[in-house]
């Protein structure tokens, strides 16, 4: 069975100036254990789409449609059953890692919490699992580091502290939205690494949202490529390297650097030839 079924998804904003269709038609499904990237440009919908299932949506927002988890339908469900899909089932993964730390409280207090409140740990287990935890995302020496705050990492060790915190509960899927975007290059190519890893460790499917396609080959077996709120192309990530079907996953594709090539200047998708190939 899909762990995550997709189905129609719809998601509105009520504006001043009158609905954003944000999102307008996204189906896909994610079997246990599989890594899909949803990609496109910014303001293609890609993370209200997520929002959706994680039942973030900001006010003036509503979906429509059908989101089954693990054969439950999780759209629009009371915030206090989301919330424990939210701490326990589903881990996220935002851009900015101080969207989920806490500035002012050590690692340790921080990654304890979540395991004495939803694992029944004492302090002391917690604390062993949490160093655990901050090993298997390489940071070094862990144990120490632990009872570090935030601001004393690094952007690139700030950001695997947040990838153990998704972790720690043992969801069975997590969502990197935009996870590198902010890094140096080589260190976004170590937190991509990272994630491939863990999910070979953690068993848990991916859903990795980037604007970058440069990063999706090698990472996820299905890639999902949206522009406008609608999807123009979902297929295996293989195929839609070899041979993209559609003419802005081309556009997209074009403006992906690659080391074999030298290029004077990296193309970009303008916006004329984005509407071009929209979806009829
Ligand atoms: N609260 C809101 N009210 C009105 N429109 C919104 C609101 N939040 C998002 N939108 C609009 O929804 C659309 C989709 O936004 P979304 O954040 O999903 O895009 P994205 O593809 O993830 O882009 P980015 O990479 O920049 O986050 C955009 O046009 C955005 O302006």
């Amino acid at each position: 069975m899909a762990l995550l079924e997709v189905k129609n998804l719809k998601v509105d904003f009520d504006t001043q100036d009158g609905v954003v269709h944000a999102v307008r038609d996204l189906s896909y499904t994610l079997e246990k254990g599989k890594t899909l990237a949803i990609v496109g440009e910014s303001g293609s919908g890609k993370t209200q789409g997520a929002f959706a299932l994680m039942g973030l949506l900001p006010k003036n927002g509503r979906a429509t449609g059908s989101i089954r988890f693990d054969g439950k339908e999780i759209l629009n469900l009371p915030l206090r059953e989301l919330n424990r899909y939210r701490a326990e089932r589903i881990g996220i993964i935002f851009q900015d890692p101080m969207t989920s730390l806490n500035p002012y409280m050590r690692i340790s207090r921080q990654m304890t919490e979540v395991l004495e409140h939803h694992k029944g740990m004492s302090r002391s287990e917690a604390l062993a699992e949490s160093v655990r935890f901050l090993d298997a995302v390489r940071i070094p020496d862990a144990k120490n580091r632990v009872h570090m705050y935030p601001h004393e990492f690094s952007g690139g060790m700030r950001q695997r502290v947040m990838i153990a915190m998704a972790l720690l509960c043992g969801p069975e899927l997590l969502i990197a939205d935009e996870p590198t975007t902010a890094l140096d290059v080589t260190v976004q190519a170590e937190i991509i690494d990272l994630l491939v890893d863990l999910q070979e460790d953690f068993h848990a499917s991916i859903i990795l949202i980037t604007h970058d396609l440069g990063i999706v080959a090698g990472t996820c077996e299905d890639t999902l490529v949206m522009f406008n709120g609608e999807v123009m192309e979902y297929r295996k990530t293989e195929e839609l390297f070899a041979n993209p079907e559609h003419a802005y996953t081309k556009g997209l594709l074009s403006a992906v650097p690659r080391l074999d090539q030298k290029v004077e200047r990296l193309s970009t998708v303008s916006y004329e030839f984005m509407a071009g190939a929209r979806k009829a």
